[in-house]
């Protein structure tokens, strides 16, 4: 949380020239708030959802840019849809920048309580499934978006160009 997925995302899909989408506004579009579903559904049911919306997005034939929510990697559904043929970068962030960027919380129901802990917590959790999800982990503590969109598309492209030598050893 806080790591800047949705903000790098923006950036990556206009400097790639594809489409962007955000998997959390493609369910507040669908759903209505994320906190509203949340206290009213449960979070059992907001997790339901969110792997349909990203299964939907993943299904589609053309190439996008995806910034998925912070709990997505729970659903082993959608970490295998992740594997079938998506690059995927763990973007990191120390706590301090989090908290910074996050405004302490606010609006996001699953850091309610004490954000700190809850956000060590959390990643503690999570990082196993996001190191297993990902290919690459770009740590974006006191970086650009600028500078790590520049780095996030060398090391799409450097994947690709690599994969293409591949092909034509083994056609
Ligand atoms: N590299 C960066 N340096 C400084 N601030 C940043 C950076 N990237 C994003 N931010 C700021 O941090 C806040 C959170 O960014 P963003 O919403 O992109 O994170 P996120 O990972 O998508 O969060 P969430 O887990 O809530 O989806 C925003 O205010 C954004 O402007
Ligand atoms: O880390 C999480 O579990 C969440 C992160 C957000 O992106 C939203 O998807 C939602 O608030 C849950
Ligand atoms: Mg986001």
């Amino acid at each position: 949380m806080g790591s800047g997925k949705s903000t790098l995302g923006t950036v990556l899909a206009r400097r790639l020239g594809l489409q962007g989408l955000d998997a959390d506004d493609l369910f507040v579009a669908q759903y209505g708030p994320i906190a509203d579903y949340f206290s009213t559904r449960g979070e059992p049911a907001f997790r339901q959802a969110e792997e349909d919306v990203i299964g939907e997005v993943l299904s589609r034939a053309a190439p996008c840019v995806l910034s998925l929510g912070g709990g997505a990697v729970l659903s082993a559904l959608t970490r295998d849809r992740l594997a079938r043929g998506s690059h995927v970068v763990y973007l990191t962030v120390d706590e301090g920048a989090a908290l910074k960027r996050l405004d302490g919380g606010a609006g996001r129901p699953v850091l309610a309580g004490d954000p700190g802990r809850t956000w060590r917590r959390i990643l503690a959790e999570r990082h196993g499934l996001y190191r297993e999800v990902s290919q690459w982990t770009v740590d974006t503590t006191g970086r650009s978006t600028t500078d790590l969109a520049e780095q996030v598309i060398r090391l799409i492209r450097t994947a690709e160009s690599a994969s293409e030598d591949h092909r034509s050893v083994h056609p």
